[in-house]
């Protein structure tokens, strides 16, 4: 819809509605046709403004009609009229102007733009390309490099950046309808032979070759296998090397690709994915509408490692005041440096003060007695978790909530140790914690809905995708991990090597393959569990029984590793060799070879020559079956939870929209039929079975991903 007013006597407004972004539905779309129309057939109008109502321009086209059968005007002829108006047009931009709704404001005469306004051309990070002109106006308008780093970033530019780089006219920090409307009637019958962008040529660099090829370059090596970004390059480069119609006529060849791709598919799946997360609930009753978070001011962070010190800057950033403490001398020592480092250069970067002065460091556990929430980032070793526990319980004010950053011990155990379980919840960061966007938060059976909603605002206030997940070994993430290590494991006992699994994962879209994975992360953190859990017992790795647990087949080569103190990157050896401990660039390692053939040999197994489908098949179905059993579990509320959890915690690309969303994409008939194919080869490995959700949506025809809640209903369960 738009709505259609005259002010000034001789302006013409056209205010977008369609709440809440005033995306470019049908009916907008119509509503723009009919009141330029209006606007253009009336005498004493001499020119026009385009707003939006609610203080936001235009949030692009409406995502939600592109699974549909999209009727109304089309846009590219609806933007093409605006610009061949002969009455100047002014775009006045508040909030937002993106996607669509930038290309809508380039068709335009004239932009201004309030000071808080951000405008972008984010459609490659859904899989798309801009689509109604912006990649043949924008070049026009700001130059090809210019144009060439916004369209393959997608990145949101401020209102005073627009300008610098010529994209808005004018800004303003005043009602940016009145001074749209001022400027309108200044311009007024001047010519507008210059405002038509499309009739501009495009500027050209002198090495405009070689300014594709960079760009080219560095597209492919940022978003493996991702089609969207280097159809934008090809876009671009038609605006560069083509009369207009015919570089629209690239763009909507290329555009045309992209929108029938799977991986548009599954971008806009996962755009939508983050959001759902956002509207959580609990078996308990807690829910994102109706659970009041309570107010944080202070909180404490218990042990600055690796995770407290990350987690003391995310708090520190969002202005939180922090306590921190770490009882170690020297830890707190190297913590005051690291914490003040990582404050600094955050700052920098961002261009504010570094908030140094809001962390208070601690050797002492008495120092969290007045804080609202606490985050315990010790070891992870249940009995110093629990006796921490008991003193927190004993030591804070009444009502501080109690956090624990545990990666999957077992939060009731936890609770269980304070006077008030329903205050504790897990809330499980991602290293390193001050970067990465994901948190989940951990609810036990005992937390308050209150606790749960206060813990999901934190993550919220410090920038956080923030996912409430059930209390499980592992919990989502880390569950999932399980098997899919496992299945990587037993491919190096069969005769892969690590190089042959990370080239696979990693051509298959993953951020690093999961032997280069764990060595960053460290093969002690595994060993450590594996040890709690008594399945490193000593005796048991060599002899017939070194390779079952419990009856299961069991690979003990990750244990053999840690034996040896390859630890991974930390130590300069793990899977890889590098140069020094600390090192960064992974290289094959013959001793690592030897070792495989030794111990192939040492348990008679024969090393087979194994393909890359298998590699796949093998490591991703498992972590899918793992995903159905969790949302069999109630662990996860949708499949939407272990997607995001997935693609923000994981590195599983975006592109495939998180494994869930994939194994819809690849069939649930075929995961269940490769699956049963494995199990039956690997009956000594039950992470191969194929789970009874899986089975029962298969029976139910393979719903498509929205549905599968309908086959599931069953309520949430705990451990
Ligand atoms: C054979 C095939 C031929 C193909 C022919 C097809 C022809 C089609 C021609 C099209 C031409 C191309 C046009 C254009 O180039 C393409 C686009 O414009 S794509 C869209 C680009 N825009 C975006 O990517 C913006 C996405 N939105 C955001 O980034 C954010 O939502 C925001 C706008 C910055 C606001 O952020 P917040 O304030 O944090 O709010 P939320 O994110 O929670 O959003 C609130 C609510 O709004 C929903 N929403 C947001 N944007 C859109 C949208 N563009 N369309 C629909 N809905 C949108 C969002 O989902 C939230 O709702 P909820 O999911 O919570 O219900
Ligand atoms: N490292 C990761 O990638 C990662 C990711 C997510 C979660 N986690 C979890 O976070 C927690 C911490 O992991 P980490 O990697 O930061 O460990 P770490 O070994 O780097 O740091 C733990 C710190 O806790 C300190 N500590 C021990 N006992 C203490 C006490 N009583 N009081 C105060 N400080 C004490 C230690 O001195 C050390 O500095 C663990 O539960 C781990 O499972 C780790």
């Amino acid at each position: 819809m738009a709505l259609y007013t005259r002010v000034s006597g001789s302006v013409g407004v056209i205010t977008l509605q369609n709440p809440p972004v005033n995306a470019l539905s049908a009916a907008v779309r119509q509503g723009i046709v009919d009141m330029m129309d209006r606007a253009l057939s009336e005498p004493e109008v001499k020119s026009v403004v385009i707003c939006g109502q609610n203080g936001k321009f235009c949030g692009g086209a409406d995502i939600k009609e592109f699974g549909t059968n999209m009727s109304g005007p089309a846009l590219i002829p609806l933007i093409d009229r605006i610009e061949s108006a002969a009455k100047p047009v002014v775009a006045a931009i508040e909030g937002i102007a993106l996607g669509g709704g930038l290309e809508l404001a380039l068709g335009c005469h004239y932009r201004i733009a309030h000071s808080k306004a951000k405008l972008g051309l984010p459609e490659v990070s859904l899989g798309l390309l801009p689509g109604a002109g912006g990649t043949q106006r924008l070049p026009r308008l700001i130059s090809i490099p210019a144009a060439l780093e916004l369209i393959t970033t997608g990145r949101h530019v401020t209102a005073a950046e627009a300008l610098q780089l010529g994209i808005v006219d004018k800004v303003t920090d005043r009602n940016t309808l009145d001074e749209a409307v001022k400027f309108a009637l200044s311009v007024a019958g001047k010519s507008l032979d210059l405002h038509r962008i499309s009739t501009n040529p495009c500027p050209h660099p002198p090495d405009v070759d070689a300014v594709f090829e960079t760009a080219m370059q560095r597209v492919r090596q940022r978003a493996r296998g991702a089609l969207a970004p280097v159809a934008c390059v090809q876009a671009v480069r038609a605006a560069a090397t083509l009369p207009y119609a015919h570089g629209m006529e690239r763009e909507r060849e290329l555009f045309k690709g992209l929108f029938t791709s799977g991986q548009a598919r599954a971008l806009q799946y996962y755009f939508f994915a983050q959001r759902a997360v956002g509207r959580w609930s609990t078996p308990g009753g807690a829910r994102w509408d109706t659970s009041k978070p309570r107010p944080v001011r202070r909180a404490a962070v218990i042990g600055l490692g690796t995770m407290g010190r990350g987690i003391t800057v995310a708090l520190a950033q969002a202005g939180l005041s922090v306590v921190a403490v770490e009882t170690n001398e020297k830890q707190l020592t190297e913590a005051k440096q690291g914490v003040s480092d990582m404050l600094e250069r955050g700052a920098r970067r961002r261009g504010v003060p570094p908030a140094l002065d809001k962390v208070i460091y601690s050797h002492k556990i008495q120092a969290v007695a007045d804080v609202d929430l606490v985050i315990e980032a010790v070891f992870e070793d249940m009995e110093l978790k629990k006796a921490i526990f008991q003193q927190l319980s004993a030591l804070c004010k009444p009502g501080t909530f109690l956090c624990t950053n545990t990666s999957g011990l077992d939060i009731d155990e936890l609770a269980a140790q304070t006077q008030n379980p329903e205050l504790v919840v897990g809330m499980h960061f991602f290293a390193p914690a001050h970067v990465m966007k994901l948190l989940e938060v951990v609810y036990g059976q005992k937390s308050s809905p209150q606790a749960v909603a206060t813990a999901m605002q934190i993550g919220s206030k410090i920038g956080k995708v923030s996912v409430a997940v059930g209390n499980c070994r592992g919990f989502v993430g880390n569950r999932i991990l399980k098997p899919y290590l496992e299945q990587a494991f037993f491919l190096l006992e069969e005769g892969a090597t690590p190089e042959l699994v990370d080239k696979v994962l990693e051509e298959f879209g993953f951020a690093m393959g999961v032997f280069r994975m764990s060595d960053l992360s460290g093969l002690d953190v595994g060993w450590r569990v594996r040890k709690a859990i008594g399945l490193v017992a000593p005796e048991a790795l060599t002899g017939p029984y070194a390779r079952v647990r419990e009856g299961h087949r069991y690979s003990p080569l990750g244990d053999l590793l840690c034996e040896q103190v390859r630890f991974g990157q930390k130590t300069g050896r793990g899977w890889y060799q590098y140069d020094k401990p600390g090192g960064r660039v992974a290289k094959p390692d013959p001793w690592l070879h030897r070792f495989l053939e030794e111990y192939r040999a040492q348990h008679g197994l024969v090393a087979r020559r194994i393909d890359h489908q298998e590699v796949l098949d093998r490591c991703l179905y498992a972590l899918i079956n793992e995903g159905f059993r969790i949302l069999e579990d109630g662990i996860a509320a949708g499949p939407e939870d272990i997607d995001v959890i997935y693609v923000l915690g994981y590195g599983w690309p975006q592109h495939r929209g998180g494994p869930m969303f994939y194994a819809g994409m690849v069939g649930l008939n075929k995961v269940l039929e490769r699956l049963e194919h494995y199990h039956q080869v690997h009956p000594d490995v039950p992470n191969l079975q194929p789970c009874s959700l899986l089975r029962k949506l298969v029976a139910s025809g393979s719903p498509p991903i929205n549905k599968w809640r309908e086959v599931i209903k069953k309520p949430h369960s705990q451990l």
